[in-house]
């Protein structure tokens, strides 16, 4: 038997003032995107920002749906339209913040497992790793270099045969 081990490294950044002017717009764009979001059940609004490779900039947010289970993420909201848009433009960055009604906003959120999926599969569709800044409306951000780093052994078309 084989021992196997799977390790990452994030960076942990006290506060956005302390990120890069780039990594700091976006980050803000995702936080003012969280007055679109549509959660009146959850009362739990996610906003995403994306930088593309291109210089373009694409927002997305929840969307939820009485019937719950048609709600939609933030992220695969915002991968819908760059698949659309954009298709196969790499993502450089993704921000993602939330503004919760329930509790407060100054811990990082990351993406639910389907959206790891969804991001993993643009990912390797686009070619080059999308790096993630992760925060709530104020204190730290996590930066994470790869989805590949949020989804070990990821499930993808190679394995379909
Ligand atoms: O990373 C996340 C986590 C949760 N949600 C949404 C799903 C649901 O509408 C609400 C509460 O789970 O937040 C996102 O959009 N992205
Ligand atoms: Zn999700």
């Amino acid at each position: 038997m084989k021992e196997k081990k799977f390790q990452f490294s994030y960076k942990e950044v006290p506060d956005s003032k302390d990120l890069s002017d780039e990594d700091a717009a976006l980050l803000q764009q995702a936080r003012k995107a969280t007055k679109k979001s549509y959660a009146p059940y959850s009362k739990f609004n996610v906003a995403c920002a994306a930088k593309l490779a291109n210089g373009r900039t694409v927002i997305g947010t929840n969307q939820e749906n009485a019937s719950y289970p048609v709600g939609i993420c933030a992220e695969r909201a915002l991968l819908a339209t760059v698949g659309t848009q954009y298709a196969d433009e790499p993502i450089a960055t993704l921000a993602v913040s939330y503004h919760s009604l329930n509790g407060k906003n100054d811990q990082p959120i990351s993406p639910c497992g389907m959206c790891r999926q969804a991001l993993s599969e643009y990912e390797k569709r686009s070619g080059n790793p999308i790096r993630l800044l992760l925060s709530g409306m104020e204190g730290p951000v996590y930066i994470i270099n790869t989805v590949k780093d949020l989804l070990p052994l990821a499930f993808s078309e190679e394995h379909l045969g």
